[in-house]
């Protein structure tokens, strides 16, 4: 029977990567710092994680020179003081901006959910079901959706079409991706080129990576488009669950 998290002393930390620029949804201020029905896209995401009773502890990794302007906005939305809220400046690159939040982690942390500051309306459920699974025993868990899509490999030097993967193999891999500590540390201290997610560095040790169930709703805002739904998500749960 896999180990709850009730029944352990494991404690879990969110490591939240907000330190991007948002440059594929256009000009303005850095995206975690944009407002989705009035309260900053960031905030949504903090609560989000705080939500999850397994998360003890959040580490925000805020743009460079923004840390005290995002200390101040979290301040300023209150959060709930079950949760430790440590805010540290982020890098150029995600990689580097979820290392430096890894850095800032209390020693008594076990596992650790990576969840992008992009995906502010992931439900509490798939943030639990996440941490569950790590907590059970798993180094290493992402929540993922089978595509809707076809999708085709390209030469990006011809664009003539190189293959078809089977659609049936395929996912969508979203966040929080959750992992046991020593597993994500060992991950980040060893690989060093360019990936696009931290699933990706532990795969690379040879490390399994478990897939539970993704949720529509916990999509990347990362296209104009993409913010037109999640205002539309939020209104509705707003109006039927008092969000
Ligand atoms: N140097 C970076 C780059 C990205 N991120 C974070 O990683 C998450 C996922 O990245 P993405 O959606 O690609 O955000 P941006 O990098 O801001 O987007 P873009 O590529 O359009 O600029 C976001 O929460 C983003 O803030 C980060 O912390 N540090
Ligand atoms: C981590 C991620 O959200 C999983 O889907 C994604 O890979 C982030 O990619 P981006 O290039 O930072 O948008």
């Amino acid at each position: 029977m896999p180990i709850s998290y009730k029944d352990t002393n494991l404690r879990t930390a969110a490591v939240i990567p907000a330190a991007g620029r948002g440059v594929r949804l256009g000009p303005g201020v850095p995206k975690a710092l944009r407002t989705l029905g009035g309260v900053p896209i960031l905030v949504h995401a903090v609560r989000a994680m705080a939500r999850a009773r397994a998360v003890q502890v959040i580490v925000v990794v805020a743009p460079p020179d923004g840390t005290a302007e995002v200390r101040a906005l979290l301040d300023a939305h209150g959060m709930p003081e079950s949760t430790d809220i440590k805010v540290v400046a982020g890098g150029e690159a995600r990689q580097e901006s979820v290392r430096l939040g890894l850095a800032a982690l209390p020693d008594d942390v076990d596992v650790v959910l990576v969840h992008d500051a992009a995906r502010p309306l992931v439900p509490v459920d798939t943030v639990e079901a996440v941490a569950e699974a790590v907590r059970a025993g798993a180094p290493a868990v992402v929540p993922a959706l089978p595509l809707a899509d076809t999708v085709k490999t390209v030469d990006p030097d011809t664009g003539l079409v190189t293959g078809t993967p089977r659609r049936a193999l395929l996912r969508a891999v979203q966040t929080p991706q959750g992992f046991d500590r020593a597993t994500l540390v060992k991950a980040h201290d060893t690989v060093t080129h360019d990936v696009t997610d931290d699933a990706s560095m532990v795969e690379q040790l040879g490390v399994p990576v478990q897939v539970v169930p993704g949720h529509e709703e916990a999509f990347k805002v990362t296209r104009p488009l993409d913010l037109v739904l999640a205002e539309a998500v939020l209104a509705r749960r707003r109006a039927t669950d008092g969000y």
